[in-house]
């Protein structure tokens, strides 16, 4: 098996997941060993390697302040990594792919809970359209694999995620790393106040990565159709009340104030998870738990090595 971006938030997981379950094959490189942008070397490598199952978790990623900064190498990276890998992965017959798309390829305004339905039936968020639109791209070209080679792959949808090896970078992260290190730095130094970006009222359903790669393995195993599913918890949350989570977890007890300068997104993002519940996988980790592991996570991340 062959794990696309093993050192990322999802790759990372997903190889801790796999050992968890005794899997002794799993081939990885870094962006620095194969970049999967180059054609040829990606080539190359399934000439070389020929692995039995692709998990495609590598890509460009980041937060709406990335996405909406740098929309031209969201679009252009991340198709080149879809393109090349689908593209390779096809000419030497890899039996079994796992694509890692996102809930923001579906419509700004999509009907909430979101099902896998709604994809192309309405016009994208602007902040992460270019994003957006390489994984849609990416979604179909599992499908069109699938018809014109008959290989059996698969692509899931997940929500937004969080967990250990997320990127706590405050300006290129997603808002709930990008609040645990600033109500943790906010704490520490008994900062009276704390900035957030936006309103505060957008509702965001956050998903531990460990139970996303405990859902990607069970698609692996279950799952064979053309459709995309949404991976997902089934409920969600205002930023704000994130805000507050996180702080209260952090042990912060000043102020949040809202920079309304910063984008709000796209107002609401509820996946309907039906489809995934009804093959038989539900989410375990609550998201107070969640935050708690990942913050504690966090803070020995940050001790000095010994
Ligand atoms: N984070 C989230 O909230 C969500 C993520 N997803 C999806 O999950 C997938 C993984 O995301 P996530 O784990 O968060 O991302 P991360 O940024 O944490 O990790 C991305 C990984 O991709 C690798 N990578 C990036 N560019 C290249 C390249 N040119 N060549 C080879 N490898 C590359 C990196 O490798 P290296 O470390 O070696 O540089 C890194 O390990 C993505 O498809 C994303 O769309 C979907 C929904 C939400
Ligand atoms: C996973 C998903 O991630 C992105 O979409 P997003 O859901 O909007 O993700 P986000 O986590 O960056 O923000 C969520 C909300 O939170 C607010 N917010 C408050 N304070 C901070 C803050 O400090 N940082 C960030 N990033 N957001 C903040 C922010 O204003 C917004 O209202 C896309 O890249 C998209 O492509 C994608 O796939």
């Amino acid at each position: 098996m062959y794990v696309a971006g093993h050192r990322g938030l999802v790759g990372s997981a997903v190889c801790r997941r796999l050992a968890a379950e005794g899997f002794r094959d799993v081939v990885t490189r870094t962006s620095t060993e194969l970049d999967l942008r180059e054609r040829a070397p990606v080539e190359r490598f399934f000439d070389e390697v020929r692995p039995d199952v692709v998990v495609l978790a590598a890509a460009r990623v980041g937060g709406i302040g990335a996405n909406s900064t740098y929309p031209a190498q969201f679009l252009s990276d991340n198709l080149r990594i879809q393109v090349n890998v689908m593209d390779a992965a096809a000419r030497v017959g890899t039996p079994r792919l796992l694509l890692l798309g996102s809930s923001c390829i579906y419509p700004k305004f999509a009907e909430q809970p979101i099902r896998e339905d709604s994809l192309l039936t309405g016009a994208l968020e602007p902040t992460n359209d270019a994003y957006a639109i390489a994984k849609i791209a990416g979604i179909l070209q599992v499908q069109a694999v699938r018809r014109q080679h008959g290989l059996p792959w698969i692509s899931a949808m997940p929500t937004n995620l969080y967990g250990p090896h997320d990127n706590f970078d405050p300006e290129a992260s997603h808002v709930l790393p990008a609040m645990l290190r600033r109500f943790h730095e906010a704490a520490r130094d008994e900062a009276p106040v704390v900035t957030c970006w936006g309103s505060g009222t957008p509702r965001r359903e956050f998903l531990h990565v460990d139970d996303l790669a405990e859902a990607c393995l069970f698609l692996l195993r279950h799952y064979d159709d053309p459709a995309p599913v949404n991976v997902g918890t089934g409920t969600d949350v205002t930023v704000r009340e994130l805000a507050e989570l996180v702080a209260g977890i952090a042990g912060y007890r000043g102020r949040i104030e809202w920079d309304a300068t910063k984008p709000d997104g796209t107002p609401r993002k509820l996946l309907d998870v039906s489809r995934l519940r009804d093959l038989g996988w539900s989410a375990r980790t609550g998201l107070a738990d969640g935050v708690r592991d990942t913050f504690d996570w966090y803070l020995r991340a940050l001790e000095p090595a010994v």
